[in-house]
C-alpha cells in the first residue's frame, strides 16, 4: 500500500516535465488541489518564500522538514550562483524520494548541533523552518547556542498561525534578538484556512 507522498510522487513522475522544476511543483499542486492534501508549503505561501530568497540572495540556506522536496526545489531554482541548500529530514522514507541538494538525514535537534564540523554549515544566511511546529523554537535556540546565524540572516517560519507555534512567536517578539514580520495567507491548500509566516531578521543582538 503506496503512502500519500509516493502516490503523488508517482503522479508527478507521470505527469510532470523532468528538468524543469516550474512544471515539477505546478503537477504538486494539481496532485495536492484534487487528489490528496499533501503539507507542502504549496504555491500561495511559496510565492512569499520565493520572493524572500530572491530578494536576500542568500548564499547558505538551512530548511528543516524536507518531506518531498517542494520547498527544496523551490528555494534550489531561485537561489543564486555557488550557493548552497542544506535541508534536514528525520524520516528517511521522506528522505529516500526528496530532491537531493545536500539532504541531511536525521532529526534537527541532533542535526543541528553537528552541522559545523559535520557537514561544513558555518553559518546560514538564510533558515526556512517548516518541520513539526513544537520543534520551532527548540531549534530556533539550538541555531543560537551553536553560533549558526549570521547576523542579519532571515529565518522564515511557515505555519505559524495554523496549526500554530505560540510559544515560538512569543520568544522571537520578546527576546529582543529578532525583527518580526508576519505574513498573512492562508494554509497550504485550503483558502478558508487562516495561516501566516513569520519572517524574522537576526540582529545579533542578545
Ligand atoms: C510540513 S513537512 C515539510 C514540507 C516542506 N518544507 C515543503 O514545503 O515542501 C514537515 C517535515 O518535517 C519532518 N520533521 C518533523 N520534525 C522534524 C525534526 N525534528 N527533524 C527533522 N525533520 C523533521 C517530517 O518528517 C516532515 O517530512
Ligand atoms: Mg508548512
Amino acid at each position: 500500500m503506496l503512502r500519500p507522498l509516493e502516490r503523488a510522487f508517482q503522479y508527478v513522475l507521470t505527469h510532470a516535465i523532468p528538468g524543469d522544476p516550474h512544471h515539477i511543483l505546478e503537477t504538486f499542486d494539481q496532485w495536492c488541489y484534487h487528489c490528496e492534501y499533501l503539507s507542502n508549503v504549496g504555491p500561495h505561501k511559496g510565492k512569499i518564500l520565493d520572493r524572500l530568497i530572491y530578494e536576500n540572495t542568500p548564499l547558505t540556506v538551512l530548511e528543516l522538514g524536507t518531506y518531498c522536496g517542494y520547498a527544496t526545489i523551490l528555494m534550489a531554482q531561485g537561489l543564486p550562483m555557488g550557493a548552497r541548500l542544506y535541508t534536514v529530514e528525520m524520516d528517511p522514507r521522506n528522505a529516500a524520494v526528496a530532491e537531493k541538494v545536500e539532504l541531511i538525514v536525521g532529526a534537527s535537534e541532533e542535526v543541528i548541533p553537528q552541522l559545523k564540523e559535520k557537514h561544513g554549515l558555518l553559518k546560514a544566511d538564510f533558515v526556512f523552518m517548516d518541520h513539526w511546529k513544537r520543534c520551532y523554537l527548540r531549534d530556533l535556540q539550538l541555531l543560537e547556542a551553536h553560533g549558526l546565524l549570521l547576523e542579519g540572516a532571515t529565518i522564515v517560519a511557515d505555519n505559524v498561525v495554523f496549526p500554530g507555534a505560540p510559544h515560538f512567536l512569543q520568544y522571537v517578539k520578546t527576546c529582543g534578538k529578532y525583527q518580526c514580520k508576519m505574513h498573512r495567507t492562508s494554509l497550504e491548500y485550503c483558502r478558508d484556512i487562516p495561516d501566516g509566516m513569520a519572517e524574522l531578521i537576526y540582529t545579533g543582538l542578545d
